[in-house]
């Protein structure tokens, strides 16, 4: 049978864990055929990143006709963007990516800047699913965010501004906040033990694309997505892959 085609629009990562590399790996792990639309290249390991190169506007925006002049898209996933003309290329085009995903990838797990605020403001406002960590929601809203009240309040906020739905991730505690439709649902998931957790969010949001192009609904899709990521954690917990954070086992199963 034919795939679902889901397509990723991030920065590539040299390491392999995050980006656009994690993103396709996810994305075949789940049954998914992958299309990506490369928005920066970035020089990265598990110990940080040393260089960003910027994909002119103009390339951006071929590669992404190239993929919908030719694909039936079921989902779309963007990840780092690095530069508000990226954001507005995506809503000119909007009508044409269903089941929209935003990671506002703003901080690596590294620590490393990889975009500022203002790049991923125009796409808050859009309603896609959203799904900042705790750092990226706090810079959206412009406060710290530690509990898990904190999480759902800011969630909530969000939501106010336009974004149809809203996780609010937790990293190691493995709670996460997820705001839709008028609700607000806390997820508990198990919290594993691991120095490995570069890309995690990469997973996830692309976990969330393909499942919502397999048509579950969207606190679904995102509990889906959750156990995903739990069990490429507990697969990639015990690999030494370079002398940082290393990356999840994407093929786990
Ligand atoms: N150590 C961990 N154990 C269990 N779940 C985790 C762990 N680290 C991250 N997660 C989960 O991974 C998903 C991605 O979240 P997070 O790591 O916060 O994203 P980011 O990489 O953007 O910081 C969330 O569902 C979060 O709860
Ligand atoms: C190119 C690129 N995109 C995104 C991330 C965020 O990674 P994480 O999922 O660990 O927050 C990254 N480190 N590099």
């Amino acid at each position: 049978m034919t795939p679902p085609v889901v397509l990723t629009i991030a920065g590539s990562d040299s390491g392999g864990g995050a980006g656009i590399q994690a993103d396709l790996k996810t994305f075949a792990a789940l049954g998914a055929f992958g299309v990506s639309v490369i928005t920066a290249v970035t020089a990265q390991n598990t110990l940080g990143v040393t260089a960003i190169h910027p994909i002119p506007i103009d390339v951006v925006a071929a590669q992404l006709d190239a993929v919908l002049d030719d694909f039936p898209l079921a989902a779309v996933k963007v990840g780092m963007i690095g530069d508000p003309a990226v954001a507005e290329l995506i809503l000119d085009r909007a009508d044409r990516l269903p089941n929209l995903v935003v990671d506002p990838v703003l901080v690596a797990t590294s620590g490393a800047r990889l975009a500022e605020t203002a790049s991923v403001a125009p796409l808050v406002a859009y309603p896609c699913l959203l799904t900042p960590n705790r750092h990226e929601a706090a810079a959206l809203v412009g406060r710290v965010i530690e509990t898990a009240e904190e999480m759902a309040v800011a969630a909530d906020e969000l939501v106010g501004r336009g974004a149809r739905a809203v996780v609010v991730t937790g990293s190691e505690g493995a709670v996460d906040v997820l705001r839709f439709d008028g609700t607000t649902e806390v997820l508990r998931g198990e919290p594993v033990r691991t120095e490995n957790n570069h890309g995690s969010g990469c997973t996830f949001s692309s976990a969330i694309a393909v499942r919502l192009a397999a048509g579950d609904p969207v606190p679904t899709a995102v509990r889906n997505a959750k156990s995903y990521v739990t069990a490429a954690l507990l697969g990639g917990r015990d690999w030494r892959l370079g002398d940082g954070p290393g990356p999840l086992d994407h093929f786990v199963f």
